[in-house]
């Protein structure tokens, strides 16, 4: 039989991915009790179906492909990536999708757990339809945080919506390796997975829109293309998708210069939106919104502490409703969620404490400045891409006068590193400050190179100072010395 249960936390999250669980921490931490609701795995889309299984794809095709440039292990190595021991091994990463080590963690923390869909119906209050079959009236003293993650977007091409199409959550939890896989849309989700399958040995083809990569400055997108290629890897690029067929267990895909591509699979990754459907945000004054590609979606607007703006009060203060993570919009990275809900974590503590009355400094604990100016993100192919902070277009809009320096890596380090080591590298230089803005690097290796960049644009470290970080010899690390010389130092 169905029961109502009542409950009262000071704060409630929605949604136990790695947002959710960073916020209910932060606020446990901070004296408060904290429930979240959850209604599939905790520990969220990244543990399950996406960085973590991704990356647990790639490594080994990384790892075997590394020793293989290397004269002297080259001939040590087999050739070819076997795929079972690569599933088995994503396998264990995911914990074969058992969420028990997730579950014991929010006990240890001391933040209750409620297995269900949440949906808020009113100013601090959370109804959970409960995998038991009971049903949760839980009410909020302090706050409600949105951590609900992010969704698909599914575009609108004949045949496609109908088609049983693999988002990344197929590709990434695949029991076995298609024989043609067709990936659609060229951001960083498509290139990782066309070149995780192809080095499991599917024929891979991919279809983008414009070129590989349009976030990330054309030369690093480049080199991933030419990864690709050595690959295997058939690029569409500049290339529209104009209907899907299926036939019984395959697709047929029709492109806008007439070729029809067969597969086994069709992942289609072509970005993603703030899962916020059916959370009840109507019933707080927060409305649908046009969307272009779409129906209509609600869209959040917070500001640096997650508050969420214009959610409807009950009398006593509005400042309760915050969002976190991929559901509060960009950037939809672990990393960055992660940061934003340990400063939305912050920020409720401080608000309960009655400590944070006005709009809080930049740059402080409560928020998550660094949003705006220093988001650090990797492609992990092989090679890679690491890129953060501005590009120029980027600082040109905020009114900065940018310039750029940048150079193909070639140093001992990257000589060493692989033969025939091929990468590429750029700063992003605020002229008037003479401090770095962004910073992009491309090859093998090259993800560890950018906490580096990081830790220059947080700490606005003048390249007068930069210049005594000196690299250690012989590492990939020298390419920044070779940068400041090229740029007049
Ligand atoms: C293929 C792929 C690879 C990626 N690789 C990387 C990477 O290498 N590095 C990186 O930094 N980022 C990566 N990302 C992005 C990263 O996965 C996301 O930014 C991150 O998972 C977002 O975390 P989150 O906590 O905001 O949301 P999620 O992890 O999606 O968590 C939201 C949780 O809310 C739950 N939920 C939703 N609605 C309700 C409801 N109504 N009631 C109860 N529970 C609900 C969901 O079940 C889910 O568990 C990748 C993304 C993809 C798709
Ligand atoms: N290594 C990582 O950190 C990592 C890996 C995978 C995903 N992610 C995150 O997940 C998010 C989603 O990844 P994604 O690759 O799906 O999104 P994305 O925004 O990176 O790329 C989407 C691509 O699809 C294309 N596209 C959009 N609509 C299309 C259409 N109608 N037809 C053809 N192409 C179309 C876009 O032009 C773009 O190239 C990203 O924002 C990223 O931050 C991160």
């Amino acid at each position: 039989m169905t029961e109502e249960r009542s409950r009262e936390f000071d704060v409630i999250v929605i949604g136990a991915g790695a947002a959710g669980e960073n916020v209910a921490d932060r606020v446990i931490r901070g004296g408060l009790t904290a429930a979240i609701v959850e209604s599939e795995l905790v520990g969220g889309e990244c543990s399950y179906w996406a960085c973590i299984p991704s990356k647990a794809l790639l490594r080994p095709g990384t790892a075997l492909h590394g020793a293989q440039s290397v004269p002297g292990a080259a001939d040590s190595v087999t050739k070819v990536l076997d795929p079972a021991p690569v599933l088995k091994y994503r396998d264990y990463f995911t914990n074969r999708w058992q969420d028990d080590g997730g579950v014991q963690w929010l006990s240890d923390t001391g933040i209750e757990l409620v297995r269900g869909v949440a949906r808020i119906t009113g100013p601090r209050e959370v109804q959970v339809d409960g995998v038991d079959g009971n049903s949760y009236a839980l009410k909020a003293r302090h706050a409600v945080v949105i951590a609900t993650g992010s969704t698909p977007v599914i575009p609108d091409i004949p045949g496609l919506r109908s088609a049983p199409y693999w988002t990344t959550r197929g590709a990434t939890s695949a029991r076995e390796v298609p024989e043609r896989f067709v990936v659609l849309g060229g951001g960083v989700a498509g290139v990782e997975l066309a070149q995780a399958f192809a080095r499991l040995g599917s024929q891979v083809s991919m279809v983008a829109r414009g070129r590989l990569l349009s976030a990330f400055p054309e030369e690093a997108a480049e080199l991933v293309a030419a990864g690709l290629r050595a690959d295997g890897v058939t690029l569409h690029t500049g290339t529209a998708v104009l209907s899907v067929r299926t036939n019984d267990q395959s697709f047929s895909v029709t492109l806008d210069d007439g070729k029809v591509l067969d597969a086994d699979k069709l992942l289609v990754a072509t970005g993603r939106r703030p899962s916020l459907d059916n959370l009840g945000l109507e019933s707080v004054g927060l409305v649908e919104a046009e969307d272009e590609d779409g129906p209509p979606a609600v869209r959040l607007s917070t500001d640096s502490t997650g508050l969420v703006e214009g959610a409807a009060s009950d009398g006593t203060s509005g400042l309760w409703l915050y969002a976190a993570g991929d559901a509060a919009g960009t950037p939809l990275l672990t990393h960055q969620g992660k940061y934003s809900a340990r400063a939305t974590g912050d920020a409720i503590v401080a608000r309960s404490e009655g400590k944070l009355h006005r709009a809080p400094k930049p740059w402080s604990q409560v928020t998550s400045t660094a949003n705006e100016h220093a988001v650090p993100s990797v492609v992990f192919t092989d090679p890679e891409v690491a890129s953060v902070g501005l590009n120029v277009a980027q600082a040109q809009e905020r009114g900065l006068r940018a310039g750029t320096v940048e150079l193909p890596i070639n140093v001992s380090g990257s000589q060493l590193y692989a033969e025939n080591y091929k990468g590429w590298a750029q700063l992003v230089v605020d002229e008037d400050r003479r401090v770095l803005l962004g910073a992009t690097f491309a090859g093998p290796g090259v993800a560890e190179l950018l906490h580096g960049a990081t830790i220059a644009i947080v700490g606005e470290v003048p390249l007068e100072r930069l210049w005594h970080a000196v690299p250690s010899f012989p590492t990939l690390s020298e390419v920044w010395l070779r940068l400041l010389e090229k740029y007049g130092m």
